[in-house]
């Protein structure tokens, strides 16, 4: 499989004096769901930042399909789809217009968008809502619409961070089977979250962060192998490790 993302060496932050990612390197492949973990601070989000290019690395490089955003900006974004854990809504715009300027801003044809949305909008139980205003949503509701958004454009790649909280369940399994829906097509997704049982349940690898370094990086039965019990989930590596219970293991 071909490799969408590649984060190289990666140092990065907010401030040069104080940099918040170490040494980071990993690839996501075609199809590939990967889930991001680490504790309150670790730097999952700093991760996002970097790879959305809304912060510079201080050195290293990150390559999606190859390219730089340095290389060709607007291809580079569009090959991305972010779900942000809070959602960032325009408040003067309905949902159906939420989707209708996604669609522009990805140049999706109208039969492609009609399809797509109005699958999204049964999928997440909101076909009622099309012209309502987000001031009248819920915290789950517009979460849902930012989800809608990313999946109606297709990209590359998707990055989902912290998907779960907020969320009710159908909308859960909604998203878990659009991502699964998704990866079957060579799409990659790189999720940031803190639900571990749902994460070892649907990622294919994790990457798990401390202190702004990899600690860990692997499939469950690598990173079960390494921890020396092949029956531990995820939560009771993360916790024995986060806590200096065992050495970290990469
Ligand atoms: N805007 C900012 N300016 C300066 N430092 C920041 C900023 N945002 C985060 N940091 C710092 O970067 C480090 C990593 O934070 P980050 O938000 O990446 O963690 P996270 O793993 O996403 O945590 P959480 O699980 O709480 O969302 C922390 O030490 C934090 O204080």
């Amino acid at each position: 499989m071909d490799t969408v993302l590649s984060v190289k060496q990666l140092n990065g932050g907010y401030s040069r004096q104080r940099p918040v990612l170490h040494d980071v390197s990993f690839e996501i492949k075609e199809g590939e769901l990967v889930g991001l973990v680490g504790l309150n601070g670790a730097g999952k989000s700093t991760t996002i930042k970097q790879i959305l290019g809304l912060l510079t690395p201080f050195s290293g490089e990150i390559r999606l399909r190859e390219k730089t955003i340095q290389e060709d900006k607007i291809s580079y974004r569009q090959k991305i789809a972010y779900v942000p854990e809070l959602p960032e809504l325009y408040e003067q715009l309905t949902l159906d217009e939420h989707l209708q300027m996604t669609a522009m801003a990805y140049h999706l044809d109208k039969k492609t968008y009609e399809e797509r949305s109005e699958r999204l909008l049964q999928l997440f139980h909101l076909e009622k809502k099309r012209r309502w205003f987000p001031i009248h949503f819920s915290k789950g509701m517009r979460q849902k619409v930012m989800i809608m958004c990313a999946f109606l454009v297709r990209p590359d790649l998707y990055i989902v961070d912290e998907p779960f909280v907020g969320l009710d369940p159908i909308g859960i399994q909604s998203l878990l089977d659009l991502m699964t829906e998704m990866k079957k097509s060579g799409a990659s997704i790189l999720m940031s979250t803190h639900v571990l049982a749902t994460a070892e349940q649907y990622c294919d690898r994790f990457i798990i962060l401390h202190e702004g370094r990899i600690a860990i990086e692997g499939t469950l039965d690598k990173i079960r192998s390494r921890f020396g019990d092949s029956k531990a989930s995820l939560h009771e590596i993360y916790v024995a490790v986060a806590r200096g219970e065992t050495k970290w293991l990469s």
